[in-house]
């Protein structure tokens, strides 16, 4: 069997330990603009059923659009959005959304914010919704109005809210943003928890990197409206935080949001590589650029040696210099 063979092997095998109950989404040429400014221009994304997606990049990058297109609370200006090969139009009862802000409505008990909006008699109502309750380590806590629990409950609140209709697609924006760094990395252990005994695909939006890592098999980054990234997280579940692979992986993401963030910035060129000049710890990369006048120059990117060897660059290869005031800094032309 080879590599890629087992991998996919293994993947299968552990979804097959999960109920299947995901939804294929997929997303083919999706556009959206605000008037004059374009957010999403044509967005291709896959993802395969119970996949668990996480979406990062900058501030304001068109995270949240996206998934508020997917979630069906917006229309794309173009392009295509299905689920299962059904298009979104308007709110689906397969798909759930969790927010930064667990949305509790205060004049009501916590049971009866789970079991809003559930149809069926009473009691099964009642029943769902504090067993749902249960899953997220609440039951005692159903009758307490939501301003008592701390702000973690009240996400756990939010998630047993989204869990009681049974979604094939969660939806997550942010949703453990505003905790603290402990209540977060328990609520992350949660999600995982829960994902693997329902089986729903799960698209996560987050700033956190390690935890699109803890939890995505995964991990997109979105840059100019496109996908800039996709890449696969390979680690075992659960996973450890402490682990190189891990750190590996969190330091590979983040250096390209990095160099994406880089690339957003106004002043840069194309140049070619003239020459590289390597010690163990740091690289020096020659540039030679023209101007509009048609002037050769040269200019020198100081990166380090482990970034060199991650996105390596041969003398002769195009790439983007951009300058910020004390610095040059590279990425590989689009
Ligand atoms: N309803 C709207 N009307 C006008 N502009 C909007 C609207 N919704 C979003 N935008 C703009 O679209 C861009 C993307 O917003 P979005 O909320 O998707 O970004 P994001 O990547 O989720 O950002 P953040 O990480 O800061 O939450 C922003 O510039 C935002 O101002």
């Amino acid at each position: 069997m080879s590599g890629i063979d087992r991998k996919e092997f293994e993947r299968v095998a552990e979804q097959g330990l999960r109920p299947a109950n995901g939804v294929a989404v997929q997303v083919q040429g999706a556009e959206r603009r605000f008037g004059e400014r374009t957010v999403l221009s044509t967005l291709n994304l896959d993802i395969r059923p119970g996949e668990f997606v996480a979406i990062v990049g900058k501030s304001g990058c068109g995270k949240s659009t996206l998934l508020r297109l997917l979630a069906g609370l917006d229309e794309a200006d173009g392009g295509a959005l299905s689920i299962n090969g059904k298009p979104v139009r308007g709110l689906d009862d397969d798909t759930r959304i969790m927010f930064q802000d667990a949305r509790l409505l205060p004049w009501k008990k916590v049971v009866e914010n789970v079991a809003l909006g559930l149809p069926g008699k009473k009691w099964a109502v009642w029943e769902a919704a504090r067993k749902a309750l249960a899953q997220v380590g609440l039951a005692d806590r159903a009758g307490e109005w939501p301003t008592r629990l701390s702000g973690g409950q009240r996400q756990r609140v939010a998630l047993a809210r989204a869990l009681v209709h049974r979604p094939r697609l969660l939806l997550l924006d942010e949703p453990l943003g505003a905790l603290d760094a402990l209540t977060r990395i328990e609520m992350q252990r949660l999600i995982e928890q829960l994902w693997r005994e329902h089986g729903f695909t799960a698209v996560l939006v987050t700033h956190d990197v390690g935890e699109a890592v803890a939890l995505a098999d995964r991990i997109v980054l979105i840059e100019d409206g496109r996908i800039a990234l996709d890449q696969r997280v390979e680690l075992p579940r659960p996973r450890s935080r402490g682990d190189a692979a891990y750190a590996a992986l969190e330091g590979r993401v983040l250096d390209r949001l990095l160099t994406v963030q880089a690339l957003n910035a106004r002043n840069q060129v194309r140049g070619k590589v003239v020459a590289i000049r390597s010690d163990e710890v740091l690289s020096e990369v020659e540039i030679e650029v023209v101007s509009a006048d048609g002037r050769r120059d040269s200019v020198i990117s100081t990166l380090t040696t482990r970034n060199l060897r991650e996105h390596p660059l041969e003398v002769g290869a195009e790439v983007v210099a951009v300058f910020k005031s004390n610095e040059v800094a590279l990425a590989l032309p689009r």
